[in-house]
């Protein structure tokens, strides 16, 4: 079902690929097809897989993202993605283009090769049905109140640091971290109380940590960060949460991961895959996305951000990224924001060069220098992003 075979990378160079070498000075058209003399009449199973973010004559596992597409319309050779080492990557596209559904179709091919581990923070609900594969699971988003250092913590509750109140709760959240016992809300809450600070000053923190506690996601038993990424496919349930919540999540999990890697000798390297990421990357967790875009393939972390508003998202997010695949963008504040951070490979004429069409896309790949128009394959398990239609009632 699931192709993972080991491959001698020949980059598609010969065969029916519509690979392209080119620079910014030479972007590929939307309809950029292969010239005739490199076409063969071999088919797609016949010919090696070209592999994304793979340097070439390497091997290892892959994961199969989809086909060459021919001007046509009709499939080309394999296209795969670099399953062996760490990488970072960006996905973008319009509302609809497939961006979720693409993120599904990674997330499957690292869920069934060993050694590597998806986890995807969902804030739509769209991939539940990952859950259908093998260790495949979906948790309730919960973050334990430690993973917060007590300076992240008045950002959270939306309270000014350097205002009484922002500061109290630093102070304070710093105090229950020395002390003996698990940081937690009713721990914060009553030293908030019992601090000899003007009542207005403590009213105010309560009244925000009641708003913190209400989101339901601060939880002395979360799963810790060693379970998240030891286990199966995780799927991380953030539907229904508010922004700042999705901010704590992020930062939580993807800081986590980090610290992870870095600290324990890991058998899994994970693969942080997160859906609509301006959503997630709108406060503190922009830092540690940071970290992960600029140091996480150090130790072995791979992260893909998809979302349609690329220019929302930290411009290192993009100008890290040794992947690229960019649905149909047409705002032209996300268009100037990929072609800005990706000169090289992406001309300022980008919004004619992606191609149009669901689950079709431009992907650029840093280690071969090239760009590619693909088809992306289907899904093997249920995708849950479509939008709701009447006629579907
Ligand atoms: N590669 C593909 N093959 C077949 N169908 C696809 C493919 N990609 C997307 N689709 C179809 O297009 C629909 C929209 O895709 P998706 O939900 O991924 O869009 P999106 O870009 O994430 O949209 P939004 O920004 O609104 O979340 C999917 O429900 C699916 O039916």
């Amino acid at each position: 079902m699931f192709d993972h075979g080991e491959s001698t990378d020949v980059c598609g160079r010969t065969g029916v690929s519509g690979t392209h070498t080119y620079s910014s000075s030479q972007a590929p058209r939307l309809d950029t097809a292969p010239s005739e003399d490199t076409r063969s009449t071999a088919t797609p199973a016949d010919v090696a897989p070209y592999v994304l973010g793979r340097e070439p004559g390497t091997g290892g596992p892959r994961a199969h993202l989809g086909a060459f597409l021919a001007r046509d319309g009709s499939a080309g050779a394999p296209v795969g993605i670099d399953l062996d080492g760490p990488h970072a990557g960006v996905l973008v596209g319009k509302r609809g283009t497939g961006k979720s559904y693409t993120l599904g179709v990674l997330a499957e091919e690292i869920a069934m090769t060993a050694g590597v581990s998806p986890v995807v923070l969902d804030p739509m609900g769209a991939f539940d049905g990952l859950a259908a594969l093998p260790g495949g699971r979906v948790l309730t988003a919960s973050i334990h109140p430690d993973s917060l250092p007590p300076d992240r913590w008045p950002a959270i509750a939306r309270l000014d640091p350097d205002q009484p109140p922002g500061s109290l709760l630093w102070r304070i959240v710093e105090t229950v971290a020395d002390e003996p016992g698990p940081v937690s809300i009713p721990a914060i809450r009553r030293a908030v109380t019992d601090a000899d600070v003007p009542v207005e000053t403590s009213r105010t923190v309560r009244n925000h940590l009641d708003l913190l506690a209400a989101w339901d996601v601060f939880d002395t038993d979360a799963p810790s960060i060693d379970t998240i990424v030891g286990g199966g496919p995780t799927v991380i349930d953030c539907r229904s949460l508010p922004p700042t919540a999705l901010d704590a999540i992020g930062y939580a999990i993807a800081r986590g991961i980090y610290d992870h890697c870095v600290n324990a000798a890991t058998d899994v390297f994970p693969w942080l895959l997160v859906d609509e990421a301006h959503a997630f990357l709108d406060g503190i967790a922009a830092d540690a996305f940071r970290t992960l875009y600029t140091r996480g393939r150090a130790p072995g972390v791979s992260v893909v951000c998809a979302t349609q508003r690329p220019s929302a998202l930290p411009p290192v997010t993009v100008s890290q990224s040794d992947l690229v695949i960019a649905h149909r963008l047409t705002d032209e504040r996300d268009v100037e924001a990929l072609s800005t951070a990706q000169p090289t490979y992406l001309a300022t004429d980008l919004a004619r060069t992606v191609p149009a069409g669901v689950g079709r896309a431009l992907v650029v790949d840093d280690a071969t220098e090239d760009a590619q128009t693909v088809r992306i394959r289907e899904r093997r398990t249920d995708h849950g992003g479509a939008s709701p239609s009447v006629s579907d009632r």
